[in-house]
């Protein structure tokens, strides 16, 4: 639906993208995944044809970008551009006009698109009185007003409190089951995590791996991670080693990549001997992936039949597998 072909761009002589290629397809949530200065926010330009690639195609439905593509598309963009003084319904009806919605369909429209964004009894506000989270799904239901093809949202719940950004993930997780193509950029994984179909991780300008969460979970090849607190690390990461347990320090953290789901006490039992504070279980997460992927440049790790974890390491653990 949206196709990204090898697209380069630089600033001056700093390369800010560098052959990126990436399809979103219809009726899925793309998450796109990086750090500040990753280049987010210049693929959305370029998607908008606010900007030009040095190289590369970008087509929507298989038509190149122009200025006529503009209308297969509706942005929220990071900043919320709303006329403060005009109300929840006059702001609709400006961009509704801007975009040539018909008259005899505006007002339902306009009642539609407040409705699906919780705002109806808005609608005669002032964007002046409604809080962030209130102007951020504002910003929603304008983007949704001329019924794009595509809907962008480019970090949409950055600077909402908790609150707000549970209930804009709750209207995005609406527009995903009504089939809404969507490409969302965010930092945060939990966002990616909860509502994306396919996450890209982005860094540097380079896409660094694509995939769904389950296929993305490849380059982190455990059934689990523990995170040991101990003030005898250096013993804990030698067993590890002697198990066959990859280590890994997030930030601080030292964790241990598990080949397969332990009991409790078999954890324990692993490091027997060794002084343990604490032992916390985790799932493998997006957390995991991306720090892999961006902090330690492996490579993609795929694992042949035959070799899951478990079976590489089964032999070397003090406990029985099997059961
Ligand atoms: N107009 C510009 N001129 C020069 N450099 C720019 C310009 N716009 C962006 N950059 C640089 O390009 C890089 C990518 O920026 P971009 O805004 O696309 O990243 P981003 O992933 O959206 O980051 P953020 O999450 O902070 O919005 C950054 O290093 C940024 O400083």
């Amino acid at each position: 639906m949206l196709h990204l072909e090898t697209l380069t761009k630089t600033y001056g002589d700093r390369p800010v993208l560098q052959d990126l290629t990436l399809d979103v397809r219809p009726g899925e949530v793309y998450g796109l995944l990086g750090p500040n200065g990753a280049g987010k926010t210049t693929t959305i330009n370029l998607i908008c044809n606010l900007l030009q690639p040095d190289s590369g195609r970008i087509t929507i439905d298989g038509i190149p970008v122009s200025d006529a593509t503009k209308r297969l598309i509706g942005i929220v963009p990071q900043e919320n551009l709303l006329y403060r003084s005009l109300t929840c319904a006059e702001n609709l009806d400006f961009f509704a006009r801007i975009y040539a919605v018909p008259r005899e369909k505006r007002d339902l429209r306009i009642a539609n698109c407040l409705a699906a964004v919780n705002l109806l009894d808005r609608a005669n506000s002032p964007v002046e009185t409604l809080s962030g989270g209130m102007q951020r799904r504002l910003s929603l239901a304008i983007a949704l007003v001329h019924q794009p093809r595509l809907v962008i949202l480019d970090e949409p719940t950055t600077g909402l409190d908790i609150e707000a950004r549970y209930e804009l993930w709750e209207l995005i997780r609406r527009l995903r089951d009504q089939g809404i193509t969507t490409l969302l950029t965010t930092h945060l994984l939990e966002e990616a995590e909860r509502l994306c179909h396919r996450i890209g991780i982005l860094k540097g300008g380079r896409l660094l791996a694509e995939g769904t969460l389950a296929e993305l979970r490849h380059y982190v090849p455990a059934q689990e991670v523990v995170l040991v607190q101990t003030t005898e690390e250096e013993r804990a990461i030698a067993r590890a080693q002697q198990l066959g347990f990859p280590c890994r320090r997030y930030g601080n953290d030292l964790t241990f990549w598990l080949p397969a789901y332990l009991d409790m006490q078999d954890i324990i039992a692993c490091f027997e001997g060794i002084s343990l504070d604490s032992v916390c279980r985790q799932p493998v997460g997006l957390s995991h992936i991306y720090m892999e992927v961006t902090q330690l440049g492996t490579a993609p790790v795929s694992l042949a039949a035959g070799d899951s974890p478990k079976d590489r390491f089964a032999n070397r653990l003090p406990v029985d597998l099997s059961r």
